[in-house]
C-alpha cells in the first residue's frame, strides 16, 4: 500500500495532478460506437449531442483484421467532432492488458487526442496490479504529449478474479472513475450456463411451497443482483461511480428498462448503450421520477439544516431520509441542467 501523502502525487515528471474528487458529470449512458465502420463514425457528429458519453470501442466486437482501423477510425473522430461544446464526454474501451494492441492504443490514442478523452475504459480487471500498470503508464504518457487534464480510468469487473478483487480496484488509483459491470465475460469466466448479453434467465428462479394441488407460483430471479451490490458498494465507499453495463438483446426493450431500472435503484449511474433504440431507455431509467423528485425536495425543504425529525404524508422524515433525498434532488438538478424538459417537469426551485 502506498502512504496516504503518496496516493495523490502524478507518478512521472510533468504529468497532471490526480483529481481529488471525481468531475461532477451527468453520465446516464456510456454508447458505444464501432469507430472501424465508417457508416456509424460519420453519425458521431450528431449523435454527440444526444447521448452524456461517446465510447470508442477497441476492444471485443471488433474484428481482429480491424483493430488498426478502429483505433485510427477513434483517433479521426476525436479529432473532427467538438465534444466539449455538447458537455459530451470522450471515452474509449482499449484492449486488454495481455493483447497485442494494447500499447498501440494507448500510445496512439494519447499521443493523437490525449487532450481531448475523459476516460479510458479498461476491460477484464483482475485486481489493483492492473490498474497501477495503466496508471503508471498513463502518466507517462500524458507527460511526454503535454497533457494537462488526468485521463480518468473506468475498470470492467467480468472476471470472476476481478469480481474478488473489486475493493481493491476500486481503491487502487485517484485516477479510478468506476466500474462497469461486464456479464458477458462474467458469465463466461464464472461457467455460469448462459449465452446472453446481460439481464436475467428463464430458468434463474423461485418457486412457491407445494400446496396439494394449487398451482405454484415462480417467478424469475436477478442472476447480476449479488455482483452489482458488491461493485456499487466498492464504488461508493471509494468515491467513485457503478454501471450496469450491456444489454445485448435489442429486440427487448422491456427487460432493458428493468434491468436497467433495477442497477439505478441499487446505486448505479448508467449503463452502456450499444444501439441507437437503448439511449431513449437510458434517458428515461437513469434520471429520477418526478414524484420521487416532488416528494424528496419536500423533505430537503421541510428539514433545511438536514437534522431532526419531521412528519411528510405520514412518513416519518430525519436525517438519514434528508441524505437519501439529498442524492435525488443532486441528481435531478443535474438532469434538469442538461434537459430541459425534464427541468419543467422537476420544477425544482
Ligand atoms: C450490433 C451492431 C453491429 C448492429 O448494427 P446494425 O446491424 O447496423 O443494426 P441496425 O440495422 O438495427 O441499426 C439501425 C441504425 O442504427 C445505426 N447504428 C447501429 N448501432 C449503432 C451504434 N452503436 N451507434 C450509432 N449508430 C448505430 C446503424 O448504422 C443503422 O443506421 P441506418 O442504416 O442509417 O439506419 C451495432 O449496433 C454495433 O456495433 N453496436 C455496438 C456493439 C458493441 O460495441 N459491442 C461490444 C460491447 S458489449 C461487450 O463487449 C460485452 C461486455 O464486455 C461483457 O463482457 O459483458
Ligand atoms: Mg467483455
Amino acid at each position: 500500500m502506498k502512504l496516504p501523502r503518496r496516493f495523490f502525487q502524478p507518478l512521472a515528471a510533468g504529468a497532471p495532478e490526480p483529481f481529488r474528487e471525481l468531475p461532477v458529470k451527468l453520465e446516464r449512458m456510456i454508447h458505444f460506437v464501432p469507430p472501424h465502420n465508417e457508416k456509424v463514425r460519420a453519425k458521431v457528429g450528431d449523435l454527440a449531442a444526444t447521448v452524456d458519453v461517446v465510447l470508442g470501442n477497441l476492444e471485443d466486437a471488433v474484428p481482429a483484421d480491424q483493430k488498426e482501423a478502429a483505433r485510427k477510425g477513434f483517433i479521426a473522430m476525436g479529432k473532427e467532432v467538438d465534444f466539449a461544446k455538447t458537455g459530451t464526454g470522450l471515452w474509449t474501451r482499449i484492449n486488454a492488458l495481455n493483447s497485442p494492441w494494447i500499447l498501440d492504443d494507448l500510445f496512439e490514442v494519447v499521443g493523437e487526442i490525449g487532450s481531448k478523452l475523459d476516460v479510458i475504459m479498461v476491460p477484464k480487471v483482475e485486481g489493483p496490479w492492473d490498474i497501477h500498470y495503466i496508471d503508471q503508464l498513463l502518466a507517462q504518457l500524458e507527460a511526454r504529449h503535454k497533457v494537462e487534464k488526468p485521463i480518468l480510468v473506468h475498470a470492467i469487473l467480468e472476471t470472476a478474479e476481478g469480481v474478488a478483487n473489486v475493493d481493491a480496484i476500486a481503491s487502487a488509483s485517484p485516477r479510478m472513475h468506476g466500474m462497469s459491470l461486464g456479464p458477458a465475460d462474467l458469465a463466461a469466466s464464472r461457467s455460469m450456463k448462459t449465452t446472453r448479453v446481460g439481464g436475467g434467465h428463464p430458468e434463474y428462479r423461485v418457486i412457491a411451497d407445494a400446496k396439494g394441488e394449487e398451482a405454484r407460483v415462480s417467478a424469475q430471479q436477478d442472476l447480476w443482483h449479488y455482483t452489482i451490490a458488491k461493485m456499487v458498494d466498492a464504488c461508493a465507499a471509494n468515491g467513485i461511480k457503478a454501471f450496469y453495463g450491456p444489454f445485448g438483446d435489442f429486440s427487448d426493450a422491456a427487460a432493458c428498462e428493468v434491468q436497467f431500472r433495477n442497477a439505478f435503484l441499487m446505486g448505479c449511474a448508467g449503463a452502456w448503450t450499444l444501439h441507437p433504440s437503448q439511449v431513449a431507455i437510458a434517458k428515461k431509467v437513469f434520471a429520477p421520477d418526478p414524484d420521487e423528485v416532488n416528494f424528496a425536495a419536500r423533505i430537503v425543504e421541510a428539514m433545511p439544516d438536514g437534522t431532526g425529525a419531521v412528519m411528510l404524508d405520514g412518513k416519518m422524515q430525519d436525517d438519514a431520509t434528508w441524505k437519501q433525498a439529498k442524492v435525488i434532488v443532486d441528481l435531478a438538478r443535474l438532469v434538469a441542467d442538461k434537459d430541459p424538459e425534464l427541468a419543467k417537469v422537476y420544477k425544482l426551485p
